[in-house]
């Protein structure tokens, strides 16, 4: 197998910042992960890359077609699906070998992750060139510190695991930036069930009983399912990045038929 993380979520989430610190993560422990960077829209970005989806096509020759007269949106959009119809050029371009690991930072558009079938169509291509694909996807913390925000972040999480339909771990970014109090929060919510979440948005906020019944019932959807669930990640902390690339090897079963040595080169004593 091949294996690979497919870094989504809203602009702004930090999935550029999350593919850079764990490119320098993995090099600071000797393991390797190549990256690819499939945003035709990317300015800058601070990781080394295997391939760039701007040799191909980008927003910036697609908003210059006179032809085209596409927005940024539009051209982005473009761009992608120009990708789709040429995936022969990705998969030759990356040329995977066998236990191979690559990290995709992909655009910010939240509609590639709702509605529109481009981001599914790669995942399933990835599928057929046998790699084990698993969502990354990027919440800014800041944007989940209440109650319904917390449930709304779930739901576009939700909305995105439906919409690739493949394995996914979902990531709550920027805890560093938490105050100490809201960091305590969040640690409430991610303990929390979440039809207690919503009993304690309805307590603070005074929601009304329409309101009030709509959420129960998502978030007892959400409850019953089990199926969104968050990991804190503060970039400042090794550990925490750690852990998360743990869960995300385990999601994704890299490293089961790997040695020690090759999945953990600085645990090894060096006279063994
Ligand atoms: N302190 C801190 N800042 C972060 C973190 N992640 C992202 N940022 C900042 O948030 C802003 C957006 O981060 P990016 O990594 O560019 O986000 P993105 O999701 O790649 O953005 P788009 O490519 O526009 O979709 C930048 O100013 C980053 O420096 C983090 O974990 N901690």
């Amino acid at each position: 197998m091949k294996y690979g993380q497919l870094v989504m979520g809203p602009a702004g989430s930090g999935k550029s910042t999350y593919c850079s610190v764990i490119s320098n993560h993995c090099q600071t422990i000797g393991r390797q992960v190549r990256m690819v960077n499939l945003d035709p829209a990317a300015e800058a970005f601070n990781y080394p890359t295997v391939l760039d989806v701007r040799e191909l096509i980008s927003v910036n020759d697609v908003q210059e077609d006179e032809e085209l007269v596409l927005g940024p949106n539009g051209a982005l959009v473009f761009c992608m699906e120009y990708l789709v119809k040429n995936l022969t050029w990705l998969r030759d371009e990356l040329d995977p070998a066998e236990d191979d690991y690559f990290i995709f930072d992909c655009p910010g558009q939240i509609e590639l992750y709702s509605h529109l079938p481009v981001m599914r169509q790669i995942v399933d291509a990835l599928r057929s060139w046998d790699f084990n694909i698993c969502s990354v996807f990027l919440i800014d913390t800041h944007f989940v510190l209440e109650a319904e925000k917390f449930i709304a972040g779930a739901l576009t999480a939700l909305s995105a695991m439906v919409a690739i339909e493949s394995p996914a771990v979902n990531v709550l970014t920027k805890m560093d930036l938490l105050s100490e109090r809201n960091k305590q929060l969040v640690d409430d919510f991610l303990e929390t069930d979440t039809r207690s979440i919503v009993e304690m948005g309805s307590e603070a906020a005074q929601w009304n009983e329409r309101h009030r019944a709509l959420t129960r019932t998502i978030a007892q959807v959400l409850e019953d399912y089990s199926i969104v669930k968050f990991i804190p990640l503060n970039c400042e902390e090794e550990e925490s990045i750690d852990q998360l690339l743990l869960t995300i090897d385990t999601t994704i079963q890299y490293g089961e038929d790997l040695e020690t040595k090759d999945r953990y080169p600085d645990e090894m004593d060096p006279d063994e």
